[in-house]
């Protein structure tokens, strides 16, 4: 491509760290990637020569993004399954399980956003909150408000977040202070959010709705029909819960007698497709695993909160043999962390226990991990062709990533040192110590494992940067 000819509006310098597949990470360094006015990557240079950097320099309008010593650019994280109305519950579940949770802690919270300064107050928080963790994605569920499902729409849009935005669909087993009138009311309700998003952001570039029935136990067989019928019509995702735990399985099969298992009866009212997300999918039967294959639908897995409410662990080793997609989710406030770097981390973790049955390949690496949490869950999400990775025609999604280095002291100067790597940090200490002997692949294990938001020193979607981690 003739780099003069089209407009370039910031060239990010440095190394890029980006999945090529499951099983690989590829590191560019010294490279260059070019994107436009509307934030799509229109070049990927490696290795970049100085030459080319100095001639980008002179064109007026182009602005060049340096990484410092110790840090890379990522792609942005993607959060597949995430409850922004139960963000102030994050860390609240004492030894619950999923039952008793959802009637002792989240009802009553999700029921209070309905209040619109309190809705306001909190999902501008957690998309804040998101944001500084480097989620540039997230597949949100609200309430079942419609005028608070609303506001998370139009907060996300305002903070530049990429999001699908879901009113949660519930006619049946909730209580009377929160629960759906009936099935009609539900899906009329539902599709006042779907028409709000589609005029907040006609084209749907950064925020959309997303057709969610809570689970199978809180939606009447009409109601599920009914989604599932206007899924088919719209085109739009949606997103559910399935399979999280034991007790929950035994109420769907005693509600469902006529279905053979859970998954059917989201199967029998239409809503299993290759635009279906599927959260959890901890206790899945060969049946299932093969029905939620044949539909193609996706699956969101979330091990911070399988393991906080004591669901269970998911075979993802297993789903992944089969060729069905997987994404990570922090299943806020099941989970307990905003963070999709702690999912990837936890899934890791709880792989290593499943290993303990299912044999060592049932181990994930930090390569996979790192899959999960971005082009794992843009599948996921259908965004494969858009985000994910740094390639050409995606879009700059992206963090910058910073660890801190610990200078040799015999070797330099004390201060200056310690001056240059707090500013390569921004605001100093990270919980990544880095000693300079480490690789590229070393250096990314130590992120995954020990990092937070403290090494997220900025984060763009769409190449807008949307948060930048304070001095
Ligand atoms: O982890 C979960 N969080 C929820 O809010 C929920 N609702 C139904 N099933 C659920 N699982
Ligand atoms: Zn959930």
């Amino acid at each position: 491509m003739a780099i003069q000819s089209v407009v370039l509006k910031t060239i990010y310098v440095g190394t890029f760290i980006h999945s090529v597949s499951l099983a690989e990470l590829q590191v560019l360094k010294r490279s260059a990637v070019a994107v436009d006015e509307s934030g799509k990557i229109l070049l990927v240079e490696h290795p970049v020569e100085a030459s080319m950097l100095e001639m980008w320099a002179k064109e007026a309008g182009t602005t060049i993004v340096e990484a410092g010593p110790g840090q890379f650019f990522f792609p942005g994280l993607i959060d597949t399954h995430i409850h922004a109305s139960q963000y102030p519950n994050s860390g609240i579940f004492g030894k619950s399980t999923l039952l008793d949770w959802l009637n002792t802690y989240t009802f009553p919270l999700e029921a209070s956003l309905a209040k619109p300064s309190k809705a306001k107050r909190v999902y501008s928080r957690c998309v804040a909150r998101t944001l500084s963790h480097g989620t540039t994605t997230a597949a949100y569920y609200a309430t079942r408000d419609v005028t608070s499902t609303n506001i998370l729409a139009t907060t996300c849009h305002t903070a530049g977040q990429r999001a699908f935005v879901g009113r949660c669909c519930m006619d049946c087993m909730a209580p009377d202070y929160y629960r759906d009138t009936d099935a009609a009311t539900s899906l009329a309700d539902t599709i006042k959010c779907a028409e709000f998003c589609a005029k907040l952001d006609p084209k749907g570039e950064l925020v959309q709705s997303i057709i969610t029935p809570r689970f199978a136990p809180s939606c009447s067989r009409e109601l599920m029909r009914d989604l599932g019928d206007f899924m088919a019509q719209s085109g739009l995702l949606c997103q559910t819960h399935i399979s999280e735990n034991k007790g929950e399985i035994e109420l769907v099969a005693s509600l469902f007698p006529e279905c053979k298992n859970y998954a059917t009866v989201y199967d029998r009212a239409g809503l299993l497709s290759e635009k279906t997300v599927l959260a959890h999918a901890v206790h899945l039967t060969d049946d299932e695993i093969a029905l939620v294959k044949m539909r193609g639908s996706k699956i969101s897995h979330c091990p911070v909160s399988n393991a906080a409410l004591t669901s269970g662990a998911a075979k993802v080793r297993r789903l992944l043999d089969e060729g069905i997609v997987v994404g990570l989710g922090t299943d806020v406030s099941g989970g307990y962390s905003p963070s999709v770097l702690e999912a990837a981390r936890q899934a890791t973790m709880t792989s290593r226990f499943v290993s303990l049955t299912e044999g060592e390949e049932a181990k994930l690496s930090v390569e996979e991990a790192l899959y999960l949490a971005t082009r794992g869950g843009a599948e996921v999400l259908g965004l494969q062709k858009t985000v994910g990775a740094f390639e050409v025609g995606m879009e700059w999604d992206a963090l910058l990533v910073g660890c801190t280095f610990v200078p040799d002291e015999e070797e330099c100067d004390e201060d200056e040192d310690l001056l240059q790597a707090k500013q390569a940090v921004g605001g100093g200490m990270t919980p990544v110590d880095l000693f300079g002997w480490e690789n590229w692949e070393e250096m990314v294990a130590k992120w995954l494992y020990s990092g937070d938001d403290r090494n997220v020193l900025k984060v763009w979607v769409k190449g807008r940067k949307v948060h930048e981690k304070p001095a």
